[in-house]
């Protein structure tokens, strides 16, 4: 059996698309242009590339960057003032704060500052209780990525035993929640999980949020199983370059799985997508617009 290959990059390109009408839309009936501001506490060369390919996305889908960078010295109470700032700018809809943050800034505090209409991460507690109540809400990223994904090649996940490897409040648990409200039977699988090779090859979508490269192997897939990748791991490569893999054997995987997002190319993509969704709705929804249906 050969996987279908998740095409992330060409899913998050149409999701691009729609949003960038909106957003003319919204500029021209109602002279507003969704606004971002993506602050960086530091020069990790790896957040650079990040921040750069969103700043891109954004101005493609016709929305406004404001790019914060800050010295890596930064104090908390300095941050602090810039996000009460960006909180109080009417220009500003959307607040990414790039994580992780340096030592001296306790980044729970961070978030919590950030105004929850404002929290296109969706980190803010407000957001997560609200996310785990089933209320509509500002979702993170990267997992409302992994679950368009999923539903690109099954519409449909009810009932579906769905494994998600990690358990962090980034992915693996925003993920898990995003599948249960999906109607999937939800299971989260950690370091302290026994036997997680069998725990894994229960799943029919099996998600792999670990951060370590190729840990998932063809043997922990079930047959035909959808399996969403998550992990973006720099690993040597050829003649002394780096590249990039994920948290599963892909090539493995894909004599296995009946689908399988690849890495780079994957959920990357589609990280970026639901950040200008985010914003988008963000700017709706500050605006006192109805809701979107993308
Ligand atoms: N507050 C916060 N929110 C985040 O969403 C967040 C963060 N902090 N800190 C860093 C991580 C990392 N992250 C990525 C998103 C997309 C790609 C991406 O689009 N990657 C491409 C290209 C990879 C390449 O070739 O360099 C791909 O997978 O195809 C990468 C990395 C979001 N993060």
């Amino acid at each position: 059996m050969t996987a279908t290959i998740i095409d992330g990059k060409t899913i998050a390109a149409q999701l691009r698309g729609k949003i960038a009408t909106d957003v003319a839309h919204l500029n021209a009936a109602h002279g507003i242009v969704p606004g971002i501001a993506v602050v960086l506490v530091g020069a990790d060369p790896a957040s650079e590339v990040y921040v750069r390919t969103k700043a891109k996305a954004v101005a493609e889908a016709g929305m406004r960057a404001i790019d914060k960078k800050l010295p890596v010295t930064t104090s908390e109470a300095e941050l602090l003032a810039l996000i009460a700032a960006l909180n109080a700018d009417p220009a500003v809809h959307g607040i990414l704060v790039q994580l992780p943050l340096p030592p001296q800034i306790d980044s729970h505090r961070i978030i919590s500052a950030i105004d929850p209409g404002k929290d296109v991460d969706g980190f803010h507690p407000l957001n997560v209780g609200r996310l785990a109540s089933g209320l509509p809400t500002l979702a993170p990223c990267t997992p409302l990525g992994c679950v368009m994904l999923a539903k690109s090649v099954r519409p449909s996940l009810a009932g579906l035993e769905a494994v998600v490897i990690g358990r962090s409040n980034i992915v693996g648990k925003p993920v898990a929640q995003l599948l249960l409200m999906e109607n999937a039977t939800v299971t989260v699988a950690h370091s302290k999980t026994h036997d997680l090779p069998a725990v894994c090859r229960r799943a029919d979508i099996l998600v792999a949020a670990i951060g370590r490269p190729e840990m998932v192997r063809g043997d922990w897939i079930k047959p035909g199983a959808i399996v969403i990748d998550v992990g973006i791991n720099r690993v040597p490569g050829k003649e002394g370059k780096s590249k990039i893999v994920g948290d599963v054997a892909f090539a493995e995987a894909a004599q296995v799985a009946g689908a399988v997002t690849p890495v780079p190319g994957g959920v990357g993509p589609m990280t970026i997508a639901c950040l200008l969704l985010n914003t988008l709705r963000a700017a709706r929804a500050l605006n006192g617009l109805p809701a979107l249906n993308l």
